[in-house]
C-alpha cells in the first residue's frame, strides 16, 4: 500500500524494495491492473490468496528493475569529478549487472569491467558502477548496453580512452527457446587510446587475473 507522501507503508518493505520515486501510487495501481489481468490470461486465479497482492508485487518488481529511465547517467559522474594528475588505467572489474532483454523482457546478468585513463580528471570510483546500474536497469540488449556505458564515461569524463567489457548470461537462452544453459556472451566497446594495441592489452589482461 501507497501512503499519501507516496511512501510505500512500512509493512510493504518487508519484501525487501528501497523506496524509489517510481512508486508512484497511480502508476502502481494501473500495473496491477494490467498484471491482474495477465494473470488470468495466463490461466491463474488472481483473487486467490497467494495471488492477491502478487499484481502490485510484480508493478513495483518492474518498477524497481526499470528505474535507469529516471536517472542521469552523465549527472552521476559529473557530480564526482576530482582534478588530478593520475594518468595511469582506472580499472574497476567484476561490477554485477542486472538487465533485462529488450525482446523478452526477461533478465540478463553477469558483470562490467570497466577502465579508462584520466586526463586531468579522475571520478568518484562508486560513480562508475552507479553509471552501470543507471543503463541496465532499462530494457536492452547488451551491445547497446557496453557502447552506452562507454559513451557515457568518455563524454562526462573526457579521458584518454575508456574500455568497457560485460559477460552475461541471458535467461531468455537458458529457460526457453535455445535452451543454453552455460553459454555466456562477451562484449566489448573501446574509444581513444583503448584502440592501440598494448593498451587494450594491458586492460584484458588486467581484467582476466584473479585476486591474490
Ligand atoms: N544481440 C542480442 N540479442 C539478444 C539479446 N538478448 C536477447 N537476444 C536475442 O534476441 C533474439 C530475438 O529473436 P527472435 O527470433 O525475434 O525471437 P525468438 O523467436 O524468441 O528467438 P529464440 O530466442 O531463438 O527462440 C534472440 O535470438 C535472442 O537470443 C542481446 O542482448 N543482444
Ligand atoms: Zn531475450
Amino acid at each position: 500500500m501507497i501512503n499519501d507522501n507516496n511512501i510505500p507503508d512500512r509493512d510493504d518493505d518487508i519484501y525487501g524494495y528501497e523506496k524509489i520515486d517510481r512508486y508512484n501510487p497511480e502508476l502502481i495501481e494501473s500495473l496491477s491492473g494490467h498484471y491482474k489481468e495477465v494473470l488470468s490470461l495466463l490461466g491463474e486465479h488472481p483473487g486467490r490468496e497467494g495471488l492477491l497482492k502478487t499484481p502490485e508485487r510484480v508493478a513495483k518488481a518492474m518498477l524497481y528493475l526499470t528505474q535507469g529511465y529516471d536517472a542521469n547517467p552523465k549527472e552521476i559522474l559529473n557530480s564526482a569529478l576530482f582534478k588530478e594528475e593520475y594518468s595511469q588505467m582506472v580499472i574497476v572489474k567484476d561490477i554485477e549487472v542486472y538487465s533485462m532483454c529488450e525482446h523478452h523482457m526477461l533478465p540478463f546478468f553477469g558483470k562490467a569491467h570497466i577502465a579508462y585513463i584520466p586526463n586531468g580528471y579522475v571520478v568518484g570510483l562508486s560513480k562508475i558502477p552507479r553509471v552501470v546500474d543507471a543503463y541496465s536497469r532499462r530494457l536492452q540488449v547488451q551491445e547497446r548496453l557496453t557502447n552506452e556505458i562507454r559513451d557515457c564515461i568518455q563524454d562526462a569524463l573526457q579521458p584518454v580512452g575508456v574500455g568497457v567489457v560485460l559477460e552475461c548470461r541471458h535467461l531468455c537462452m537458458c529457460m526457453r527457446g535455445v535452451q543454453k544453459q552455460n553459454s555466456v556472451t562477451t562484449t566489448s566497446a573501446f574509444s581513444g587510446g583503448f584502440f592501440q594495441e598494448k593498451t587494450r592489452a594491458e586492460f584484458l589482461n588486467l581484467i582476466s587475473q584473479k585476486l591474490s
